[in-house]
C-alpha cells in the first residue's frame, strides 16, 4: 500500500512535506534534531492534524477514513508510545490486534510477533518491569502483531542493542510491508532503507538512494558535520565516517 504526504503544513513546525513511499519500500526520514520528523510522523498516525497537505494511504485521504480503518492497514511505533499500567507482555502485544476485533488466530499471531523480536521468553512478564530494549521491541512486536500494510517508524533503534538493532530492521525490511521510519543513525539509515529523505527546518531538502543522498555536501549543509563517504567492504553501501563536528549551538 502506497502512502503518499502531500505539501504538509504545521504551523512553525512543517513547511510542506512533500514524500512518496511505495508499495513495499523502506523510506527512512533523517534530519537534525527539531527538524521536525516527529511531527511529520504523528500527522502519519493520526496524532496531529496538519494545517494543510494531506497525508494518502492507498490514494485515499485518511481524513477520508474511519480511525479504526486506518488502524487495520497502519502501524507505528511512536515516542509516544507509553504503556501506563503493569500489564503482560503478552497484554501489550495482543492490543495490536485490537483493530481487527477479537479472532481465533490471535494467540498465535501474538506468540509470533513476540518471537520474531526475539521476546518470547518475556511473554509472561510485567511489561513494567522490562529494561528499556525490551520494552522497546515488545512495543515493536505489537505493532507487527496488528498485520499492517504501512509500519511508521519513531526510531526503532532506541534503547537497542547493537545486535537488536541490526535484527530490528532487516526483520521491518523483511517483512514486504511499507516503511516510513525516522532514523538518527544514518549509517544505519543508509543500510537498511531504499530512500531516504533529509528534513531540515520543516522541509524535505533532498530524496533518494542513500548514496545520492548521504553526500558529503548535505551532511555539512544540514548536519554541519564534516564526513567522508566510503562503501562498505561486504554490502557496497555507503558508510559514513565523521572527522571533524563543526562548532553547532
Ligand atoms: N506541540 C508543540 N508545540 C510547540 N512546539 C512543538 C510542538 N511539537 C513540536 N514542536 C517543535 O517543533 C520542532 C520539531 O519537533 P519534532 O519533534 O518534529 O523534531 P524532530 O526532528 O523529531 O527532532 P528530534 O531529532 O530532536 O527528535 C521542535 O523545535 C519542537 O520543539
Amino acid at each position: 500500500m502506497d502512502l503518499e504526504l502531500r505539501a504538509l503544513a504545521v504551523d512553525g513546525i512543517l513547511r510542506g512535506v512533500d514524500l512518496t513511499a511505495g508499495r513495499g519500500e523502506v523510506h527512512g526520514i533523517v534530519g537534525p534534531n527539531g527538524s521536525g520528523k516527529s511531527t511529520t510522523l504523528r500527522c502519519v498516525y493520526r496524532a496531529l492534524v496538519p494545517h494543510g497537505g494531506v497525508v494518502r494511504l492507498g490514494g485515499r485521504d485518511i481524513t477520508s477514513l474511519k480511525v479504526r480503518d486506518t488502524a487495520r492497514d497502519l502501524a507505528a511505533l511512536t515516542q509516544d508510545s507509553h504503556v501506563e499500567f503493569d500489564f503482560t507482555v503478552t497484554e501489550v502485544v495482543a492490543m495490536g490486534r485490537l483493530p481487527h476485533g477479537a479472532g481465533p488466530g490471535d494467540d498465535a499471531v501474538v506468540r509470533d510477533a513476540l518471537s520474531r523480536v526475539g521476546a518470547a521468553h518475556l511473554a509472561h512478564r510485567g511489561f513494567l518491569t522490562l529494561s528499556g530494549g525490551e520494552r522497546q521491541r515488545v512495543l515493536i512486536a505489537r505493532a507487527l502483531a496488528q498485520q499492517p500494510k504501512v509500519l511508521v517508524l519513531d526510531e526503532p533503534t532506541n534503547h537497542l542493542d547493537i545486535s537488536h538493532q541490526l535484527a530490528v530492521l532487516a526483520l521491518v525490511r523483511g517483512l514486504g510491508v511499507t516503511v516510513l521510519a525516522v532514523l538518527h543513525d544514518l549509517n544505519l539509515a543508509a543500510a537498511h532503507c531504499d530512500r531516504l529523505h533529509v528534513l531540515d527546518r520543516g522541509r524535505v531538502v533532498r530524496s533518494g538512494g542513500p548514496a545520492d543522498v548521504l553526500t558529503p555536501e548535505v551532511l555539512a549543509e544540514v548536519f554541519r558535520v564534516r564526513a567522508h563517504v566510503v562503501a562498505h567492504p561486504t554490502s557496497g553501501v555507503p558508510q559514513l565516517l565523521f572527522d571533524h563536528l563543526e562548532a553547532t549551538p
